[in-house]
Formats: structure tokens, C-alpha cells, sequence
């Protein structure tokens, strides 16, 4: 299982690397690989487990921050919000965006990242994306609020991207633009 020892933190080179695609079929490490990303969040969203484990909860987590250069992240956004949304990723693309944007008003943190950060983090509003499953099964989905910025987050870090590079250097609280915020 993965455990917060496992989790590399900004400084790492792989964070900042450009994570290579998968091929189908699937490795039996590569989907061992994808399961081990969501059983960690799942984990770490229970209040026993995280606790046991001294897990930080989280709700993504993408392979670079477990130093798997590979394109695959898991979200786990708990079943109790208004849109439950949970699946792993294998080669995401944002096929198309809204030019709106959207942030949340407190931020973003990450696990790789043992610091607030604090700023606006600028991101599509609405986007349409696509992604394989663990069995290869091509799937299409269009997102927005806090599951299109979870999924723009994960997609970063697979660039090599943090969430800080969107925070804007001087004034880290400027007006978005053609944003809808949320709080
Ligand atoms: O990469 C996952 N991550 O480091 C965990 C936190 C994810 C996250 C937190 C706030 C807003 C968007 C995404
Ligand atoms: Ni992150």
C-alpha cells in the first residue's frame, strides 16, 4: 500500500518531468500501479486508516508523486458531496474547454507539497476530456467545478506542473477574468 513515505515532495525532479503514456494491455505492475493511487485516497479519506497509517487525505493523487513517471492519477471525490465522482485515469486528455474560468476562492494545496501556497489557481470552468480505463475501455466525460479543477490538478502533475505556477507572481489574489469562483 502506499503510505505518505512513498509520496516525493516538490524539489524532485519527477515533478517536473513530462510523465510517459501507457500502452494496452495494461502491465500487471501498471494496473497494480492504478489500483494502489485509488486505494491509497480511499484510505486516506478514512478516519481510522489515516489515522493508523498517518495518511494526509487526499481526493487525486497522479503516479509522478509516488515517482511512477507514467501517465495515470485516481480521483476520489467521497460519495457524500453532491457529485460523487471516483476512477482511475490512463493517458487523460482535455479534449475541449470553456474559455470561462473558475478557482476556489481558498486555494489549492497538494500532498507533494508540504507548504500553503497561497493565491488563486486560474483553470478551465468547463471542460470535456477523454481517458482509458484500467481494461483499456476509452471513456469521455465532460466536467466542471470542483471536479473539472481536481482533474486539471491531476493532468498537471503529469506535465509537470504545479499548482502554483498558475498563481498569479504579483498580486496572488488578482481578479480572474471571465471566472466564476467557488467558495
Ligand atoms: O495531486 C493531488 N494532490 O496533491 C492532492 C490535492 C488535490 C487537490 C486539492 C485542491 C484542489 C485541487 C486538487
Ligand atoms: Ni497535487
Amino acid at each position: 500500500m502506499i503510505l505518505m513515505d512513498n509520496v516525493i515532495r516538490e524539489g524532485h525532479p519527477t515533478l517536473r518531468a513530462r510523465a510517459k503514456e501507457l500502452t494496452f494491455p495494461l502491465s500487471k505492475e501498471d494496473k497494480q500501479l492504478g489500483q494502489d493511487l485509488m486505494e491509497f485516497l480511499i484510505n486516506s479519506q478514512d478516519p481510522e486508516l489515516s489515522e493508523k497509517y498517518d495518511l494526509r487525505s487526499g481526493i487525486g493523487i497522479a503516479a509522478p508523486q509516488v515517482n511512477e513517471s507514467k501517465r495515470i492519477f485516481a480521483l476520489h471525490l467521497p460519495d457524500d458531496s453532491d457529485n460523487p465522482l471516483s476512477f482511475v485515469a490512463v493517458n487523460p486528455k482535455i479534449v475541449s474547454h470553456s474559455v470561462e474560468k473558475t478557482y476556489l476562492t481558498n486555494g489549492e494545496g497538494c500532498l507533494s507539497v508540504d507548504r500553503n501556497v497561497d493565491g488563486f489557481v486560474p483553470r478551465h470552468a468547463r471542460i470535456t476530456v477523454k481517458f482509458f480505463t484500467l481494461d483499456g475501455e476509452e471513456k469521455k466525460m465532460r466536467l466542471k467545478g470542483l471536479q473539472a479543477i481536481l482533474f486539471q490538478h491531476e493532468l498537471d502533475h503529469l506535465n509537470g506542473v504545479m499548482f502554483y505556477d498558475h498563481i498569479n507572481e504579483s498580486n496572488p489574489f488578482a481578479e480572474v477574468p471571465n471566472s466564476q469562483p467557488i467558495v
